[in-house]
């Protein structure tokens, strides 16, 4: 088949030539379009890779490219202590492409003629428009220009006065029903087709023209300046108070839009910085009420920076995390600035407990999990769970659920579903942000555990145990922290381990938790609740050069704690499926 194609394309007559003529000459055929083909391919390839690099630059660089015919500007923010500024040269010099834009033309999509067109509004104060003139007139020369008072805004207002249908429009309407004319510069009613508005963003702290804007946002059909300032037959001399007079800045309204408006382009980064600007700058009469209402368009890139800096994509942070990473972003800029969030009444400050939980990279994992997740992983698991199962899984919940601190033995031979049972357990708690440290006496076994580790590791307990050993955990440490915060511990295959490994455990967890609370000095393992799992019929601890005796006192059936075990069996092997399970019966 292959070779009729080859010989198709080749034009090749089929019965002209001998066979092994006609074979030799389709594998040099197909060796030529195998080099094509990889030809191709690294043609490819560097092209993917010089649009990677481009756009990559363009994200780490602040995409600062030099472009002939781009009109683009833009401010950048770079490292300031390598560059000398040289602000106006910068201004002038400073014509780049953003990431969007290189990606959108590396994929070769149009650039223009896209429908609607989109027209950018021009707004001035009164007399304050730009002008361009040649810089050998004179100034008289410059203002004894006919059209100097010609401008976009002017003209919108002369329209206004000319045509009535003008009057049911806003500046930034205008575009969707008139035609403006650069040329004579006048506004004309649009014959066909139509067109967006868009009037440049201004910073709210710019004063006057901010107000200007917001006006022009609002009012329709204003003939001049004064028309425009004119609220009820009063003519207010500034616009801000005339912004007032039309309610438009009550309850701090305009500090809010001004929030949210460049919340559609603005990184999170600069909109905290805008939210510190208009902190400080501005009158913003309820603190609270402005944060409370935007603090998550602030928080927007906070997640993703946090992933970043702790080298750790999958990072979930609720909203009580985020608000604090926010406020300590907000604090740090209002520190550049000599103020600090103690400054404003009513706003929040970061909390040191819940600062020092976020530090805690320890705890930070535990916590760390999808709950929506654990908890359909809890509903697979329980929905399958026997009844021995289940009565063990009620008697943890309900003691973590109580706080009653209960010390439970699951006893049960290879295959009778503990470890399945421990997975249910741990997903109904973590779905409930709960904390649980899986852990068991062996390495093998804690890798079976969802986010299991060896007990020796996780308790840091001593290598040479004795009596009065305790672990390596100092008071206020990440780890001390993290066991304060557990709701439960599971140790898979405690019957291998010594009961001096167990005692140990309790020493300390009894002594960390007296220290909150003096009366978890008497409960074994500090009041919280335990697991233990595994047979007794498998390995027992190892005594170097011990007896049977020995290793039956080392086991914690003999230890001063398995008086407060509550022993579940699980009888029904669930490894075996029915048939194998007939054969256990007879065996
Ligand atoms: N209630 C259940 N429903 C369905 N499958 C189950 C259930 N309980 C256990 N299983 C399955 O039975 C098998 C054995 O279970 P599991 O590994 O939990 O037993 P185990 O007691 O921990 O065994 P071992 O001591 O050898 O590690 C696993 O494949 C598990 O998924």
């Amino acid at each position: 088949m292959a070779n009729d194609e080859l010989r198709h394309q080749t034009g090749e007559e089929r019965t002209t030539k001998p066979k092994h003529q006609a074979g030799q000459k389709a594998r040099l055929l197909l060796r030529e379009l195998e080099t094509k083909k990889k030809k191709k391919l690294r043609e490819l390839e560097a092209k993917g890779k010089r649009a990677l690099s481009l756009l990559d630059t363009c994200h780490k660089m602040g995409a600062l490219l030099e472009q002939s015919g781009c009109k683009d500007k833009a401010t950048l923010d770079r490292k300031r202590e390598h560059l000398e500024l040289d602000e106006i040269d910068r201004f002038l010099k400073c014509r780049y492409i953003s990431a969007c834009e290189a990606s959108w033309r590396l994929f070769s999509f149009h650039i223009h003629h896209n429908q609607p067109s989109m027209m950018k509004l021009k707004i001035h104060l009164p007399g304050k428009q730009r002008l361009l003139y040649n810089q050998n007139k004179s100034l008289e020369e410059v203002l004894s220009k006919e059209d100097i008072d010609k401008t976009m805004l002017n003209a919108y207002f002369v329209a206004n006065e000319k045509y009535e249908e003008a009057r049911e429009l806003t500046y930034v309407q205008f575009p969707s029903r008139f035609v403006y004319h650069t040329d004579d510069k006048t506004w004309t009613p649009r014959k066909h087709g139509t067109s967006i508005g868009r009037l440049p963003f201004i910073h709210p702290i710019a004063g006057d023209d901010y107000y200007l804007r917001i006006l022009l946002n609002v009012v329709k059909g204003s003939t001049s300046f004064e028309h425009l300032c004119t609220v009820g037959g009063t003519t207010f001399k500034e616009f801000r108070d005339a912004c007032y007079a039309r309610g438009l800045l009550d309850d701090d309204k305009e500090w809010h839009d001004a929030i949210f408006e460049p919340s559609y382009w603005a990184t999170g980064r600069q909109l905290m910085r805008l939210f510190v600007l208009i902190l400080i700058y501005c009158e913003v009469a309820n603190h609270l009420k402005l944060w409370d209402h935007t603090w998550k368009i602030l928080a927007e890139d906070i997640l993703y920076m946090k992933q970043r800096e702790f080298n750790f994509p999958g990072l979930i942070l609720p909203d009580l995390k985020l608000q604090q990473y926010t406020l300590i972003e907000i604090e740090r800029l209002l520190k550049e600035n000599d103020k600090s969030l103690n400054d404003f009444k009513g706003m929040p400050k970061p909390n040191e407990s819940v600062l020092r939980e976020i530090s805690n990279t320890v705890l930070r994992q535990e916590l760390n999990y999808d709950t929506a997740k654990e908890a359909s992983e809890n509903e697979k698991l329980f929905a399958t769970m026997n009844e021995d199962q289940q009565k063990v899984y009620n008697a943890v919940v309900d003691s973590v659920d109580n706080q009653s601190g209960q010390m439970f033995f699951v006893y049960g031979a290879g295959g009778t579903g503990k470890t399945f049972l421990y997975r249910t357990i741990i997903a109904k708690l973590r779905s409930v942000g709960k904390v649980v440290i899986p852990v068991a006496s062996a390495g093998i076994a804690a890798l079976l555990l969802p986010g299991g580790r060896t007990a020796h590791s996780r308790f840091k307990l001593p290598v040479n145990l004795t009596d009065e050993t305790v672990c390596e955990i100092t008071a206020g440490s990440m780890l001390a922290t993290l066991i304060a915060k557990t709701d439960l511990i599971i140790w898979d295959e405690a019957p291998m381990a010594h009961r001096q490994a167990f005692e140990t455990l309790d020493r300390t967890l009894r002594n960390l938790q007296s220290q909150h609370n003096p009366e978890a000095a008497n409960k074994p393992f500090g009041g919280k609740t335990m697991i233990l799992g595994g047979d007794f019929r498998e390995v027992l601890p190892v005594v170097a050069h011990g007896s049977r005796q020995d290793t039956v006192k080392a086991s914690i059936s003999k230890s001063y704690l398995w008086p407060y075990a509550q022993v579940y069996t699980l009888n029904t092997n669930m490894r075996l499926n029915q048939a194998d399970r007939e054969f256990a019966v007879w065996v």
